[in-house]
């Protein structure tokens, strides 16, 4: 119940999902964004957070390049329960998995019950990405996903990541994309290459 399925929702539909009821098992969406003059296709998995799912989410985690951590910041169970997911996150998915903490339902201030500061630190201590979203009213939401997809391309251009690698959760949609790690050469202004 964090809003991992209205983010999803507000990302692609650009809208709040209105009746959002637990996720069963694992839903799908997709988005092609532009990301540092790249075009790029975000797949996104939409786990269920449920504990009775617990056995099938997990095996989406293989094969995925990067994943969003979210808890809600007005209840602090479910920050409590970030160290389990991340565990599972950090165990069973690519070492090299870009996670970006999200601290949604930030439009309910008044009801928060983890600061920021407290999960700034978690975040710095974890090596992740943070920010606070809102699902309800868009904010930060584009950045989340945004970010991630960015910090994928950064490792693969310095060679951290290699897309060729089996699992990485990676696909060129166009082979003169294999030449992504090599040093940037100047582009023809205006041209972008396809990442789908
Ligand atoms: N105020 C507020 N409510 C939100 C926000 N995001 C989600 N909600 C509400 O929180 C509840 C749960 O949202 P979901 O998106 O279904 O949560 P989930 O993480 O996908 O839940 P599971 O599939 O069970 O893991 C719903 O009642 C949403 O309307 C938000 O940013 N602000």
């Amino acid at each position: 119940g964090t809003g991992k399925s209205c983010l999803l929702h507000q990302f692609i539909e650009k809208r709040f999902k209105d009746e959002s009821n637990h996720t069963i098992g694992v839903e799908f969406g997709s988005k092609i964004i532009s990301v540092v003059n790249k075009m790029v296709k975000l797949q996104i998995w939409d786990t269920a957070g449920q504990e009775r799912f617990r056995s099938v989410t997990r095996s989406y985690y293989r094969g995925a390049a990067g994943a969003l951590l979210v808890y809600d910041i007005t209840s602090r169970e479910t920050y409590n329960a970030l160290t389990t997911w991340l565990s599972d996150a950090r165990m069973l998915a690519s070492q090299n998995i870009v996670i970006i903490l999200c601290g949604n339902k930030k439009d309910l201030d008044a009801d928060r019950e983890v600061t920021f500061l407290e999960a700034s630190r978690f975040a710095q201590e974890n090596e992740l990405m943070f920010l606070e979203t809102s699902a309800l009213t868009g904010e930060n939401v584009e950045e989340a996903f945004v970010q991630c997809a960015r910090k994928i391309l950064n490792k693969i251009e310095s060679g951290e990541l290699d897309p060729e690698r089996m699992g990485s959760g990676i696909q060129y949609g166009d082979a003169a994309l294999r030449q992504l790690r090599s040093p940037r050469r100047a582009q023809p202004q205006g041209t972008q290459e396809c990442g789908c």
